[in-house]
């Protein structure tokens, strides 16, 4: 069974029927991942947690900065912010079930020596760590607990990753990471500010992936969350949010034969207004 990696959908519906009909086309029963922010900011964030859902037990999620932001709106933890189009899944008749659905998924994955997560890793962590910290935060947010971790895990610090680390700074940093990360310095130490465009002028701070020597040079890195970098293959990543929301494309990748799948999307945010 082929799997399709599936880029940052964030509410954009119509386009992953579209894309699913373009994958069927090349595989009847494939398996599919889906790398994060399914919803928010899109026009049918609803309708997409739906069909996600719907896609059965050889489909799988990892978690994205924009489904944790759902759960705790839904829970009174946070406020809306002015662009999310969350509405519709709080009012839903199903919405119980649907924020459970989305509660007890992984924030991260490896399968045939590719590593799916939303956003990053850190280069002191090996993929098998990676995997270790996030069953770490998956078992907080799936157990009796979930809605105090979800009041703890806003904010910013600690930047730098420890293995020393305990409590809510260890989960909050491994959040951060996995759901958040674009830019850290060689050692590790996140800038989590600066979320618009591909470069950083800090001095000694860099893409993630491009940090030299991290522990997970030997896998490949599968990752969405970065809009502005596009699609990217390289040996040791690829990264797949291409901008659905933002009028640029929803990408696929078959991981067997790294073939690319993609459909046009139209524009639904406007790019630098958030
Ligand atoms: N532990 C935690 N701590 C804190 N927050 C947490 C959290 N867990 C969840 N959250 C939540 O995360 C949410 C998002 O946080 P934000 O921090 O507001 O997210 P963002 O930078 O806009 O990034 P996003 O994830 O939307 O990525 P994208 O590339 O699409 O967009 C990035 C930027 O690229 C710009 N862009 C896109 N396309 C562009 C283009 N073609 N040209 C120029 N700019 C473009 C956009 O304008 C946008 O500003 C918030 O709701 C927050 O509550």
């Amino acid at each position: 069974m082929p799997t399709y990696v599936i880029g940052d959908l964030q509410g954009c519906r119509t386009k992953l029927t579209e894309l699913l009909e373009r994958i069927h086309a090349h595989c009847a029963d494939p398996r599919l991942i889906f790398v994060g922010d399914l919803v928010n900011r899109g026009p049918n964030s609803l309708e997409t947690l739906r069909e996600v859902r719907e896609l059965g037990d050889t489909t799988n999620v990892v978690l994205g900065n924009h489904d944790l932001h759902l759960l705790a709106v839904a829970n009174g933890i946070r406020p809306q912010h002015r662009t999310d189009t969350l509405d519709e899944i709080l009012d839903a008749p199903d919405r119980d079930e649907l924020l459970d659905w989305l509660r007890h998924r992984p924030l991260a994955i490896l399968e045939n020596d590719h590593l799916m997560v939303h956003a990053g890793v850190l280069p002191q962590w090996t993929a098998q760590q990676t995997i270790a910290l996030s069953q770490e935060v998956e078992q907080m947010l799936q157990g009796p607990d979930w809605l105090d971790f979800l009041r703890q895990m806003y904010g910013n610090q600690p930047a730098r990753w420890e293995d020393r680390l305990e409590g809510m700074d260890r989960l909050r940093c491994i959040v951060n990471a996995l759901t958040r990360l674009r830019f850290c310095s060689a050692d590790g130490t996140m800038d989590l500010a600066t979320s618009k465009g591909v470069e950083i002028e800090l001095p000694g701070y860099m893409r993630w992936f491009d940090v030299p020597g991290r522990n997970t040079e030997d896998t490949t890195v599968v990752f969405g969350h970065w809009s502005t970098l596009g699609l990217i293959m390289r040996p040791d990543i690829i990264s797949l949010d291409t901008g659905c929301l933002w009028g640029g494309k929803l990408s696929a990748v078959c991981l067997d034969d790294r073939s690319v799948i993609q459909v046009d999307c139209p524009q639904y945010q406007k790019p630098g207004s958030i």
